[in-house]
């Protein structure tokens, strides 16, 4: 599909055009597979600022600012290792055999099904079910499972499709506001949800680490995608779902680092806020193929989330040290100064933290943002 409309968040009147990016153009011969840029939804940006209420640039900084897609799009500084394996994994998708109105879970031969089944033994997590609440264990976030994708052709009920739902409906689904000057826009959810449900992805331009320049928005607002993970290698190696000549490209690009950056082009993801107690957690699903291109951040409710309440989750220590000097994350630190009357450091909130939750559960993996 071809861009149908340049979506740009809905925001009325604008003052400012949109912030020019100083990304280095796409090199030449990756852009014939540059996958397809699929414009979203458009969702109303809200900003509740009370001083600085008149002044529109102030209200909607050109960070604010995208094009909204529904998949993630390749980007710039990638190793020719990630562009042959996306390259491959576009040529190569794994889409199952079962025709309209079957449900692959019930399909013994089913491609997607043995594929989600193997994640499921080897990597030792829960299948993500459509319409059933994911029930992950606290060590059991970040672990990788495996979805049908769009083009399965298996009942629209299908279980496997556990990801159909999650492009769909924003505006319906999510608020995005600003109450506070230092927080900038946060998300809040229109719905109750349950605890385990898949609430949305995070989408963007899948980049090499160079794209991230050290101080820069892209660096605030990029997440890690691929981390030379060495779980994932091994398992791939052995997949018996995986044809034999995409063992060793999809293993190498797999040992690279390569983040998701939602500048550009992103969708609701982008907005979600820190919090030292947070709502959410982060879990990559293998959507239709097990190429970097088929693969997303999708973020899971870690409880049951009632409607109006902030979205969040944990950055991670080293990005909340370097980039957030006062945690304003309504959960804890906000109710917590409310009631010692103080503002206490990030520091000493997390140290708070850290006495009465485990933080170590992903390790290194828990710097999303670098
Ligand atoms: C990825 S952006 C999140 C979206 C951002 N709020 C916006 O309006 O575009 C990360 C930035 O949001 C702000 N932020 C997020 N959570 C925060 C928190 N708990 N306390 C203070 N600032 C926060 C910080 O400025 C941080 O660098």
């Amino acid at each position: 599909m071809a861009i149908t409309r340049s979506s740009k968040m809905k925001l009325r009147p604008r003052t400012q055009p949109p912030r020019v990016s100083r990304a280095k153009p796409m090199k030449k011969e990756a852009i014939f597979i540059k996958p397809t840029i699929v414009a979203g939804e458009t969702l109303p940006l809200f900003s509740r600022l009370k001083e600085f209420g008149k002044n529109l640039v102030y209200n909607f900084p050109g960070t604010a600012f995208f094009t909204s897609i529904l998949v993630n799009v390749l980007g710039d500084y990638l190793s020719k290792a990630v562009i042959e394996a996306i390259k491959l994994g576009n040529q190569n998708p794994m889409c199952c055999s079962c025709g309209p109105g079957i449900t692959c879970m019930k399909n013994s031969d089913c491609e997607c099904a043995i594929a989600s089944k193997q994640f499921q033994e080897k990597l030792k997590i829960p299948p993500v079910l459509r319409k059933k609440a994911v029930k992950l264990d606290e060590n059991q976030y970040w672990r990788i499972q495996f979805c049908c994708g769009p083009k399965c052709q298996c009942s629209s009920e299908c279980s496997l499709k556990g990801l159909d739902e999650i492009d769909k409906d924003h505006d319906k689904k999510f608020e995005v506001y600003r109450e506070e000057e230092k927080m900038g826009f946060c998300v809040s959810s229109k719905k109750d949800i349950a605890k385990g449900t898949p609430v949305m992805s995070f989408n963007g331009e899948i980049v090499g680490k160079r794209a991230l320049k050290r101080g820069s928005d892209a660096e605030q607002y990029s997440l890690r995608l691929i981390d030379q993970d060495q779980a994932l290698i091994d398992f791939l190696k052995t997949a018996k779902f995986l044809a034999k000549n995409l063992v060793r490209p999809f293993a190498t690009a797999f040992d690279r680092v390569v983040f998701i950056n939602p500048l550009k082009y992103g969708n609701v993801g982008r907005f979600l806020s820190h919090s030292c107690r947070p709502n959410l957690e982060m879990m990559r699903i293998f959507q239709g193929g097990v190429s970097p291109g088929h693969m997303r951040i999708v973020f899971i409710a870690n409880r049951n989330i009632k409607a109006g309440e902030n979205l969040c989750f944990d950055y991670g220590e080293s990005y909340v040290e370097n980039h957030i000097e006062h945690c304003m994350c309504p959960e804890l630190c906000m109710k917590k100064n409310k009631k010692e009357s103080k503002v206490n450091t990030v520091r000493t909130q997390r140290a708070v933290r850290n006495q009465t939750q485990e933080t170590s559960m992903m390790g290194r993996l828990r710097s999303f943002f670098r």
